[in-house]
């Protein structure tokens, strides 16, 4: 196998398991509402498409583009839109799914803009959290796992753009 050099983190029954169990509160939470899920480009595509599969309830899926890690393993601290949102979100329920908050810079940077659009509420629902690495206190209303120190690829997950398709999240060893 070509990825032989990534250690397991977290299997892809356990991702599958713990998403199974988000889309149940995610359901129970926001029935009769007017659900957006706000699906954060490029890492979140993955975990978003399995999780709205799991949420029993009319909601809209909309994409906005997001960009502050380059090539490297850490923050630029400059978060880009990459892609903005091609409908409005004025009155709607949204509901960020993220993959990860690590700094907490990309999430509180998209709060902040979605905000001024009046959604009748806004949530964050990530898979996962590294608190080690936080810079700024971001609220995480639905949350997948907590995550030690490491720079995780895999399930949408990349390291200068590759890994993404690894069905599992794990860490890069040295070769
Ligand atoms: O909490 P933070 O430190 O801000 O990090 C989290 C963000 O960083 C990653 O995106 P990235 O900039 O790598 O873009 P990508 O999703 O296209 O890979 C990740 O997908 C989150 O959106
Ligand atoms: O650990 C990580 N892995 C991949 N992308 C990321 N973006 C923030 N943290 C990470
Ligand atoms: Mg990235």
């Amino acid at each position: 196998m070509v990825n032989t050099n990534v250690r397991t983190l977290l299997s892809a029954d356990e991702i599958a398991a713990r998403t199974r169990e988000l889309g149940a509160q995610i359901t129970k939470e926001y029935a009769g509402r007017r659900l957006v899920l706000v699906c954060v480009l490029k890492g979140s595509f993955v975990f978003t498409a399995d999780l709205m599969r799991h949420i029993d309830l009319p909601l809209r899926v909309e994409f906005l583009g997001v960009r502050s890690y380059g090539e490297g393993t850490s923050s630029t601290g400059v978060v880009q839109i990459t892609q903005d949102l091609n409908q409005p979100i004025e009155g709607d329920d949204v509901l960020i799914v993220e993959d990860i908050v690590d700094t907490g810079l990309t999430i509180s940077h998209l709060l902040q803009l979605l905000r001024t659009r009046m959604p009748s509420s806004i949530k964050v629902c990530s898979l996962l959290h590294k608190p080690a690495r936080s810079r700024v206190e971001v609220p995480i209303h639905f949350l997948g796992f907590t995550i030690e120190d490491k720079f995780v690829v895999g399930y949408g997950l990349d390291w200068a753009e590759r890994y993404r398709n690894l069905p599992f999240i794990g860490v890069v060893e040295a070769q």
